[in-house]
């Protein structure tokens, strides 16, 4: 089985071609792919398929020919990945499976918009994140109020006032599985600056990673929440490097480096 490796500010992704559509990925095999000592190593597999051939997206074939089928590292599903788009459609571009520098991919949250910017940034319209109130999680004994944010997939944004930076999340945060009940992604994030913030996420099926970017938007969306505000542009440090968003009336975007680093075959 071919597959290519990519990364958005380090949040990594084993793709792998499926252009007939027949290539099964049951969870444990993915988890096998994602694992960093017995396998390539991975936050999540990208399978890009025809969105013709995918019975799920089919009704997004006419605005969009391919299909991001995606995968955390434990093997389960997810509707949405925000780095994961935009690795995605650095890879269709790479192998000529899309022409010009703007494009739609299908995926389970909807039709997300990408543009592959001149300086080597993509950048992905999510839509409008959804504010949906409150929760809280306990870190390392510790309790934290948040907001639910629905980015197509579930998140729960914590404003803190101490830097993230000593945080362990090494371990599962605890949340209120009532109001989660399909898990959910959980980011801590401190202001660094206007419209700056510095974020860690704990991500659904993967665990702590080094950026999330449906994350990053509902951080920000948390953070303008907080300040009274709907519109702006948002810098998100992440372990893994920076990304922006820009947030409007309507919509979201996320912009950031999309880069592919290694091919080859997978012999499992
Ligand atoms: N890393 C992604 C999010 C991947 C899905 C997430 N773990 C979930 O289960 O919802 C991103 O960049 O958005």
């Amino acid at each position: 089985m071919r597959f290519v490796k990519g990364h958005g500010t380090e949040n990594d992704f084993v793709i792998l071609p499926d252009p007939d559509g027949g290539l099964e990925l049951p969870g444990p095999l993915v988890a096998v792919i994602c694992d960093r000592r017995a396998g390539i190593g991975a936050d999540g597999v990208l399978r890009v398929v025809p969105a013709k051939l995918s019975p799920e997206v089919a009704a997004q074939a006419d605005e969009a020919e391919w299909f991001m089928d995606y995968r955390n590292a434990d093997g389960s599903v997810a509707e949405m990945c925000g780095n994961g788009v935009r690795v995605f459609a650095r890879y269709l571009a790479e192998a000529g499976l899309v022409d010009g520098d703007e494009f739609s991919v299908a995926t389970r949250a909807g039709v997300r918009r990408v543009r592959l910017e001149p300086g080597g940034d993509v950048t992905v319209e999510m839509g409008a994140p959804r504010v949906l109130g409150e929760s809280r999680t306990t870190v390392a004994g510790r309790e934290y109020g948040g907001l639910r944010v629905d980015m197509g997939n579930p998140h729960l944004a914590c404003v803190i006032g101490d830097p993230v930076a000593g945080l362990d999340l090494t371990r599962q945060p605890a949340f209120d599985p009532l109001v989660f009940p399909q898990g959910v992604n959980i980011e801590l994030l401190n202001a660094v600056g206007p419209r700056r913030v510095v974020m860690r996420v704990f991500e659904r099926g993967s665990g702590e990673t080094r950026s999330c970017g449906t994350g990053a938007v509902a951080s920000a969306a948390a953070a303008a929440h907080l300040a009274g505000e709907s519109t702006g542009s948002w810098a998100v440090e992440v372990l893994g490097g920076t990304v922006t968003v820009i947030l409007d009336e309507r919509t979201s975007y996320l912009s950031g480096p999309a880069v592919l680093v290694a091919s080859g075959e997978l012999a499992l």
